[in-house]
């Protein structure tokens, strides 16, 4: 599928400023998932994978076949994260708030997350959620990653961010992103993205509300990505919550 790219100015490398976020939060309710404009130019991007080969920057690396979680490998950054992911990660959540606050509202769930991630990652770490969630995904030909969520303990904040750090059809063929939301009393909706370079797509972590016949209902969202068939493809997770 196609989805639309919300800048208010067309301006590339702008920045978490530059998007949209009511249509950010339009689209995650049409579409379950929405790009934001380019938040990291191709430099940055290329920067970004190249952090791979840096195992200090890194707590634990994943071998996905080992644990059944698809093929291929993925790290998560250890604190202090490099300044770029940091600074995307604290701009990005006080944009994802009122997102996160609307749909608790309309679940008649509580809402948790306060003003800052500062706070927020200080709530995480005295539940004993410590350990960084933000990480670099690296696929290789006949890679790919199983539908999954990425829940980390009792709190969760409701949405994340993926960032593409390839070209697609360039760099990388397949690696398709895709969303799973199961729908309720009725058969599973599924979404692909093909990631554009330094864009994040925004989409939910959980569950999102859905409209039901006495008003919202909760749909469970799972994502992964389609077999990678040539190429490299990298990408940046941004999670909001920290791990038990
Ligand atoms: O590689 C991707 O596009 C998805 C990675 C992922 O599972 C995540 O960011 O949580
Ligand atoms: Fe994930």
């Amino acid at each position: 599928m196609t989805l639309a790219v919300h800048a208010t100015d067309g301006g590339e490398g702008r920045g978490v400023d530059a998007a949209d976020w009511a249509a950010v939060g339009r689209e995650l309710d049409a579409q379950g998932a929405a790009l934001t404009p380019r938040l990291l130019d191709a430099e940055a991007c290329r920067e970004i994978a190249g952090f791979y080969d840096r195992p200090g920057l890194f707590r634990s690396t994943v071998d996905m076949a080992r644990h059944r979680f698809g093929a291929g490998e993925y790290r998560y950054f250890s604190y202090p994260l490099p300044e770029v992911v940091a600074g995307l990660r604290a701009a990005l959540y006080p944009r994802l708030l009122p997102i996160a606050r609307e749909w608790a509202a309309r679940l008649r769930r509580p809402a948790p997350w306060p003003d800052t991630l500062d706070e927020w990652l200080g709530q995480c770490h005295d539940a004993g959620q410590v350990r960084p969630t933000p990480l670099l995904l690296r696929y290789g030909p006949g890679d790919w990653n199983a539908l999954h969520r990425d829940l980390y303990g009792d709190l969760v904040f409701p949405l994340q961010v993926v960032i593409g750090l390839d070209q697609a059809g360039t760099d990388y063929e397949g690696g398709e992103f895709m969303l799973v939301e199961q729908r309720p009393r009725a058969q599973s909706r599924g979404t692909s993205v093909t990631l554009p370079q330094g864009h994040g797509l925004v989409f939910t972590t959980r569950d999102r509300p859905v409209r039901s016949a006495r008003g919202w209902s909760a749909a469970p969202v799972r994502h992964g990505v389609s077999t990678v068939r040539a190429g490299r493809r990298h990408a940046l997770g941004i999670v909001f919550h920290d791990a038990l």
